[in-house]
């Protein structure tokens, strides 16, 4: 594990519990997921980049000011992937990087709109990520799965573009499942995608979008109401309404948490301030994520340990977490069944020796 990701708070052990547990990760981004060494290969072969070439610089290049900031950012890197082969080379390498963290199973959101639209044929984009898929489950035992998310910012056009490629079977991908709504929410309301998500969710889909990440817990009734939200994005606003809370335990809504991305964004100021211990006081059903690892300079075993201090878990607690993450995907029943017996059996296995 990368020494600046040990926290003094966390004892040593639990750290090393984590990073055997298997675990499920439902809320992650496809360009936000590239390592320093794939975005610095990326960015020496597109010099007209203003991404830099060192991986040491890019620790400088992802420090955000605000969430509007991130996502310049983010766009600079999307930028980066030009061709059918970056795009297969990301999605396999992300998946070589979930494989070491022992993720067995990831839904990964993917934004094809956002390639499509820089020139990478539709056809030759599903076939990279499906073959990359294919590749990362056979050689490394992950299984993946694709969220593709609307960039809501990007206006209507993009809705009906991503709907177009979710729903047309002859483009469709085989992995996906779900299907999101993502970038800044400020001045981009949820009900006008209520059209788009219907489709989606008529053509088998499962609705996951952002909400309440940088805007109040009314983005999150509205996803609930009128995009048919199955598990929210964030959801961090949701602390500030307490019969919002009520009806997520009520209804077992999932939130898809990631503490570190909301400092990083300044979606939230402190980790201390965060409101995971009121969703799971609440009764809240929580899993934890990444979102941007590399960007937000974390990965997924450093969120299970931010939540153990966060929520003062041991070992038990945590692989409760994992299988609240397993419980709240879209993988069949079996599937589900063989990753939470796989963390009981690690966690009876680490707590007998
Ligand atoms: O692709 C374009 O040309 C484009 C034009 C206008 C706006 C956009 C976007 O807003 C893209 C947003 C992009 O950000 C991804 N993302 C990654 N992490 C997060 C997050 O924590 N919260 C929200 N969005 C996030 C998202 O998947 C979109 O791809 C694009
Ligand atoms: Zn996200």
């Amino acid at each position: 594990m990368p020494e600046h990701l040990v926290d003094p708070d966390v004892p040593r052990d639990l750290h090393a519990f984590i990073a055997g547990l298997p675990k499920a990760e439902l809320h992650v981004h496809h360009v936000g997921s590239a390592s320093p060494r794939i975005v610095s290969e990326l960015a020496a072969r597109h010099p007209d980049s203003k991404v830099p070439t060192d991986p040491e610089a890019l620790v400088d290049y992802f420090q955000f000011t605000d969430f509007a900031h991130f996502i310049d950012v983010y766009l600079s890197v999307v930028d980066l992937i030009r061709t059918p082969e970056d795009v297969r080379l990301l999605t396999y390498e992300v998946a070589r990087d979930m494989a070491r963290q022992q993720v067995r199973y990831a839904e990964l959101t993917i934004t094809p709109f956002s390639s499509t639209r820089r020139g990478i044929d539709e056809g030759a984009f599903m076939d990279a990520i499906e073959d990359a898929r294919k590749a990362a489950e056979a050689e490394f035992g992950t299984v993946l799965r694709w969220c593709f998310d609307i960039p809501g910012e990007a206006g209507l056009e993009s809705a009906e573009e991503t709907t177009r490629l979710a729903t047309d079977d002859r483009v469709r991908p085989e992995g996906l499942v779900s299907f999101g709504l993502g970038g800044p929410e400020i001045g981009v309301g949820r009900p006008q995608f209520k059209p788009y998500f219907d489709q989606a969710i008529a053509a088998g889909l499962h609705s996951v979008p952002h909400a309440g990440e940088t805007t109040g817990p009314q983005t999150v009734w509205d996803a609930l109401t009128h995009l048919r939200a199955e598990r929210i994005g964030h959801g961090t606003s949701s602390a500030q309404d307490p019969k919002l809370l009520a009806h997520l335990a009520e209804h077992r809504i999932p939130l898809e948490v990631c503490p570190t991305s909301n400092i990083a964004t300044r979606a939230v100021r402190t980790l201390d301030e965060h409101p995971l211990k009121e969703f799971t006081r609440a009764g809240v059903l929580v899993t934890i994520n990444s979102d941007d690892p590399p960007m937000f300079g974390t990965d997924l075993n450093n969120e299970y340990a931010v939540a153990a201090r966060l929520l003062g878990l041991d070992e038990r607690g945590l692989a409760e977490l994992a299988k609240n993450g397993v419980d709240s995907s879209f993988l069949d029943a079996p599937g589900k069944a063989r990753i939470r017996d796989e963390i009981d059996t690690y966690a009876a296995a680490w707590l007998s020796s």
